[in-house]
């Protein structure tokens, strides 16, 4: 599994003075940026024209520096100013472009717009003008590319501060990523991302990008019960439940039972419905996670399902209807380290409420969540993020828009209770499931269903392997 930093515009700026500190000048660290980007630009600026919009700080100061290396490389470059350089390396790199610079009442027509406006030093919404510039512009370049983050978005939550940007085709991350690249709104902003990196240290960071997990296969004298037992408390819509099953079967667990009493068509055979009392399959002690939530319901007999969930003290991951049900209460006699919350964004607000959490981003929210529940939160949604107590939060590539469909919470969770039974701590289990989810959903392609989903997953866990 690799894990790489993901920073906030503070943490960025420290990891740049420690550099600085250690002997690497600012100036050098502007050199590599700029040159980074010239030389990803290059692979596509053959015989296109370029135009790079300076802002005063040093993402201006970056522009300069890309200007010339392309002008040098022969590329056709035109500059467009929106003030002065405002810092001395800015300013110096102004100084080290060896053409002209223009104003930015200009407005300039050409194939790639390099877009240097503001990167994380944006302290406040652009001004009309400088707002201008870059729409008018943008519209005037097939390309658009921005260096460090789109010029109005905020580095450490993704907040848009103009409400309109230009859809970017390419997004250079400067040194690391930053929220802003895996946050929305302006994750669907970004195109491609690239990162440039500028040899920096970055130690402790308060979030990681999750890439590809590295799961094991089963043991070679591996049995069903030793891959991992689960089981999922059904309620009243059976699909869900089934769904999630589905899914737990094709994610590592050797064994999925299906708690309820249902006779759905749809229970495949490979399926073990069990329909006895509840506190019984869950006091199996082969039973390693459970799993709740998908088509409860939220009427009494659910209520009570949850609680027995809670009694038996397994590991268990909550989804749907139960995080409509759960109260502050149930989790103090329980041990809650190893629970998963799963909520997209109305249940994060519900848990919020219930939780007495008051916070404005979806980041805050997840992180205090994880902190008062002491659970892992996976926060679902086009940015997906897995929060846990005292870690650092974990951001994730963008998954398929086609995920948009009913139904894909249920394989979702499934699966993050399939790898809590194969023995992954729930931290792990959750980011390996999301990572998963994205994976199958991207060998899809358009239009799938949740089942299709479902029964994609062991291809996804089979690239893992
Ligand atoms: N970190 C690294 O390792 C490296 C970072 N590098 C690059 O540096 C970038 C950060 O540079 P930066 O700190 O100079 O900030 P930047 O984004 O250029 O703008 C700040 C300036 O704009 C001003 N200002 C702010 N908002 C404004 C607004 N709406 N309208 C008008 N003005 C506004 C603000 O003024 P103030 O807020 O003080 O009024 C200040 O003057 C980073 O994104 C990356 O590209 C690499 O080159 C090297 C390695
Ligand atoms: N636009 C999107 N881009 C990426 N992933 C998405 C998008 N929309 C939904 N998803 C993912 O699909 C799943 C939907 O879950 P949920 O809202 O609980 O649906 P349901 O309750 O119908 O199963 C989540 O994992 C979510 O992250
Ligand atoms: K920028």
């Amino acid at each position: 599994m690799t894990l790489e930093p993901v920073l906030t515009a503070e943490e960025m700026r420290a990891a740049e003075q420690r550099a600085i500190t250690a002997g690497t000048s600012e100036w050098e660290l502007l050199q590599s940026a700029g040159k980074g980007c010239a030389a990803e630009i290059t692979a596509f600026a053959n015989g296109k024209r370029v135009t790079v919009l300076c802002g005063p700080g040093n993402n201006g100061g970056d522009g300069y520096v890309i200007a010339e290396a392309l002008r040098k490389k022969g590329v056709s470059v035109r500059v467009v100013a929106l003030t002065e350089a405002e810092t001395p390396t800015a300013a110096k790199a102004r100084d080290c472009y060896n053409s002209d610079v223009e104003s930015a009442h200009s407005d300039v027509e050409g194939d790639i717009l390099v877009d240097c406006l503001f990167g994380t030093g944006l302290s406040r919404p652009l001004d009309p003008d400088a707002h201008h510039l870059l729409m008018r512009n943008a519209a005037l370049h097939q390309t658009v590319v921005a260096v460090d983050l789109p010029s109005g978005v905020v580095s450490n939550t993704g907040e848009i501060l103009n409400g309109e940007l230009p859809k970017y085709d390419y997004t250079f991350a400067l040194g690391s990523w930053k929220n802003a690249h895996f946050l929305m709104p302006s994750s669907a902003l970004l195109g491609k991302r690239i990162r440039v990196g500028l040899g920096l240290e970055f130690g402790d960071v308060s979030g990681h990008l999750f890439g590809k997990p590295a799961p094991t296969p089963p043991d070679f004298n591996a049995h069903k019960y030793s891959r991992g037992m689960v089981a999922i408390v059904g309620g009243e819509m059976h699909g869900a439940a089934i769904l999630a099953s589905e899914a737990a079967m094709r994610a590592g667990a050797g064994y999925v039972k299906l708690a309820g009493d249902t006779e759905h068509p749809a229970v495949p055979a490979d399926l073990v419905v069990d329909p006895g009392p509840l506190e019984e399959v869950l006091g199996d002690k082969r039973l390693d996670a459970v799993l709740i939530g998908p088509g409860l319901g939220r009427n009494d007999t659910a209520k009570a399902k949850l609680e027995a969930v809670f009694v038996s003290g397994k590991p268990a991951v909550f989804d749907a209807d139960a995080l409509h049900l759960i109260t502050p209460a149930m989790f103090e006699t329980s041990e809650r380290r190893c629970h998963v919350l799963t909520p997209h964004e109305g249940e994060l607000a519900v848990l919020c409420e219930a939780f007495g959490i008051d916070r404005n981003t979806k980041l805050e929210k997840a992180r205090k969540l994880a902190e008062t529940t002491g659970c892992v939160v996976a926060a679902k949604g086009a940015d997906t993020i897995v929060a846990a107590p005292s870690a650092p939060i974990r951001f994730f590539k963008p998954a398929s828009s086609w995920l948009s469909a009913a139904g894909t919470g249920d394989v979702l969770a499934g699966v993050v209770v399939s790898r809590m039974a194969a023995g992954e701590p729930p931290l792990e289990a959750a980011s390996q499931a999301v990572w998963l989810h994205g994976e199958a959903a991207r060998q899809l392609g358009p239009a799938f269903t949740a089942g299709e989903l479902a029964r994609q997953m062991r291809h996804a866990l089979a690239t893992c392997l």
